[in-house]
């Protein structure tokens, strides 16, 4: 047991996909998993391990914001021995071409956060995604006939902005969309040495201002969970 998750050492797979929404955990379990089992009850944010295709899989919801997703993370690494953690979110374009429901997979993750100024003081950390993971992903989407799109994405630590016009400059240097923890996904992935992946769905459009419903962003998706699945376990 760790502070934050009350399964058992060994009760939680090695491949973990990792989505804020602890419905959506509960959701990917009930539609994509063989015999589920809840591993995690603490605060609400549901954990689940079953098999998928024959392999043991879990899904950890992490809750919004790195300072929350960063718990989970370092849990689920440092007292469970994950390996392979992958993020399965929504986020919000930066431009016209990348439409609601299109996936991004997210080879960088720029931030506003101060997490990791505090740990490289004036020093800029570029946080990366596993490259075996976003090729065998991207690979995985194209093969589904998924419109994605492979890039930049800004980690913010604010999801209503005082400034909304904030993210031109994002948006102007590449920067695909926003969303608000792979970049701490990736910093503690490579920290202690295991493989990072975040994969998000668009599910609202800062320019275009089309949305999804929230029941869409709980229970739907479900292409970006099977590439995220297969990606991961084929090359685990
Ligand atoms: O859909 P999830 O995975 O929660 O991801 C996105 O949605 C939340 C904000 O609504 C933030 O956690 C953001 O990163
Ligand atoms: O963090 C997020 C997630 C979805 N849409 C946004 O605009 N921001």
């Amino acid at each position: 047991m760790s502070i934050h998750i009350n399964a058992e050492v060994g009760q939680i797979a090695p491949t973990v996909l990792l989505p804020g929404d602890p419905l959506r955990a509960k959701h990917i379990a009930e539609t994509f998993f063989t015999d589920p089992v809840q591993h995690n009850d603490v605060r609400g944010m549901l954990g689940f391990t079953g098999t998928y295709k024959g392999k043991p899989v879990s899904v950890q919801g992490t809750g919004m914001g790195m300072p929350s997703a960063g718990i989970y993370i370092h849990e689920l690494i440092n007292s469970y021995g994950c390996k392979t953690l992958v993020r399965v979110g929504t986020c919000g374009s930066y431009h016209e071409e990348v439409h609601v429901r299109d996936l991004i997979l997210a080879q960088a993750a720029s931030t506003d956060s101060n997490i990791n100024n505090i740990r490289f003081g004036a020093k800029n950390y570029a946080p990366i995604a596993d490259f075996g993971l976003l090729l065998r992903a991207y690979q995985v989407a194209q093969q589904r006939g998924l419109r994605s799109h492979v890039g930049n994405v800004m980690s913010s630590d604010t999801f209503y902005h005082d400034d909304f016009d904030q993210y031109k400059i994002w948006a102007e240097f590449g920067v695909l969309g926003v969303e608000m923890e792979a970049a701490q996904l990736y910093t503690l992935a490579a920290k202690f040495g295991v493989r990072a992946l975040t994969i998000l769905t668009v599910s609202d459009h800062l320019i275009t201002h089309e949305e999804t419903t929230a029941e869409e962003r709980q229970v739907t998706f479900n292409g970006m969970i099977e590439v995220a699945l297969d990606a991961a376990l084929e090359t685990a």
